[in-house]
C-alpha cells in the first residue's frame, strides 16, 4: 500500500523507474529517487547526464516512457502538483524595468497570494534595501535571491533548483545555502542540481549521482564513501628523530612533502591510530583526511560510464 501523501514522512517527490526517451536516446533510464519534507537532495552529473530532463519530468513538461512520478501524491503537471512545486531555472529571466517588489507582487497575484508578501520575502532573501530598485540594476547574486524569493511564494512543498549558484561568488553561495537551510528547516523538500561538488558536500542531506541517464548511486556522503570503499589518508609529521626514522618504523608509509603518508580502509583507521600512538616521540602530529565528494564522485561517475 502506498504512503499517505499528506503524512509528514511521505516523500513529497517520489520517482520510480523513470525512463525518458528522445527518439532512440534514453535521457533517463529506470531512475528512482525520493525527497521527503525538509530534505535537501543534490543531483550531480556531467553535462548531458539527464538532470534537466528529470526536472522537466517532475514539472510535467516531459512524459516518461516508463515509470511513475508523483509530486505531493499527484501527477506532474496536475493542478495539485503545480501548487506543490516551485522551480528556479539556472538563468532567471526577470523583467529588467520592474522593481523587485513589483515582480514579487506580480507573481504573488498569479499564485493567488496577497501582494503584501513581497516585503517579508525580500527581507528574507536579504534584498529588502533594493526592493524599489529596477531589477536591471541588480547584480547576478541579487537576481538569484529575487528568483528564490519568487520560487518561495506560496510556500512550496517541493523546490526544484537548477544550478542555483552558478556564477555566484563564494560569499553569495554561502548566503544562498544558509537560506536554503532555513527553507528546508521549515519543511520544504529541495532537489537541486549542481556541478560544484565541494559546494553541496556539506550543505545538502543526500547526494544522487546521475551518469548517462542512470542513477549510479544515492545516499549521504558517508554512505557513498563507504560504498566506494575509497581509502582514508593519514599524514604524519615526524618528531625530533626525523622522517627517515619514522618511515623506517611505519610499514606501508611513503614520504610526501616532508611528511609520511599512509592510506587505509575505514575499518583499519582505529588500529592504525593505535599503532601511531605506540610510536611515541617519533610522531609529532597526525592529520586524517577521509575521501571527499570529489573522490567519491570521480569513482561513481567512472562506474556509471562503464555501466552505460
Ligand atoms: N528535447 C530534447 N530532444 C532530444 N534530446 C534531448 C532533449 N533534451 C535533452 N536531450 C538529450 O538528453 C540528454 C540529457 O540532457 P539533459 O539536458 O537532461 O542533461 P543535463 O544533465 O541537464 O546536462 P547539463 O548539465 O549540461 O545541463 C542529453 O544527451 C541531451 O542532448
Amino acid at each position: 500500500m502506498s504512503a499517505d501523501p499528506m503524512s509528514p514522512a511521505a516523500p513529497v517527490l517520489d520517482a520510480r523507474g523513470v525512463t525518458v526517451r528522445f527518439g532512440t536516446l534514453a535521457a533517463l533510464s529506470d531512475v528512482s529517487l525520493a525527497v521527503t519534507p525538509g530534505e535537501r537532495l543534490a543531483l550531480l552529473g556531467h553535462n548531458g547526464a539527464g538532470k534537466s530532463t528529470l526536472f522537466k519530468s517532475i514539472l510535467g513538461f516531459v512524459r516518461p516512457a516508463a515509470g511513475r512520478i508523483t509530486v505531493a501524491g499527484a501527477a506532474p503537471g496536475s493542478d495539485a502538483a503545480r501548487r506543490a512545486v516551485s522551480y528556479l531555472p539556472e538563468q532567471v529571466a526577470l523583467p529588467k524595468t520592474l522593481t523587485g517588489r513589483e515582480i514579487l507582487a506580480h507573481f504573488a497575484r498569479l499564485k493567488g497570494e496577497s501582494q503584501a508578501i513581497a516585503a517579508p520575502l525580500l527581507e528574507r532573501v536579504g534584498i529588502a534595501r533594493a526592493a524599489d530598485r529596477r531589477v536591471g540594476t541588480y547584480s547576478k547574486g541579487m537576481r538569484q535571491r529575487l528568483g528564490l524569493a519568487q520560487a518561495l511564494i506560496g510556500r512550496p512543498r517541493l523546490l526544484l533548483l537548477d544550478e542555483p549558484t552558478s556564477g555566484l561568488d563564494p560569499v553569495s553561495r554561502g548566503d544562498f545555502y544558509a537560506l536554503l537551510a532555513d527553507v528546508s528547516a521549515q519543511g520544504t523538500a529541495v532537489l537541486l542540481s549542481s556541478h560544484s561538488l565541494s559546494e553541496v558536500e556539506t550543505r545538502t542531506d543526500r547526494i544522487a549521482i546521475l551518469s548517462s541517464g542512470r542513477l549510479v548511486v544515492q545516499g549521504t556522503l558517508a554512505e557513498l564513501s563507504r560504498a566506494a570503499g575509497l581509502p582514508i589518508s593519514i599524514r604524519i609529521e615526524a618528531g625530533a628523530a626525523g622522517l627517515a626514522r619514522l618511515l623506517d618504523r611505519l610499514d606501508g608509509a611513503t614520504p610526501e612533502a616532508g611528511r609520511a603518508l599512509i592510506t587505509c580502509r575505514a575499518d583499519e583507521k582505529l588500529g592504525l591510530i593505535a599503532r601511531l600512538a605506540a610510536l611515541g616521540d617519533l610522531v609529532a602530529d597526525i592529520d586524517i583526511a577521509p575521501p571527499g565528494l570529489d573522490d567519491v564522485y570521480g569513482h561513481f561517475s567512472k562506474l556509471g560510464g562503464k555501466a552505460a
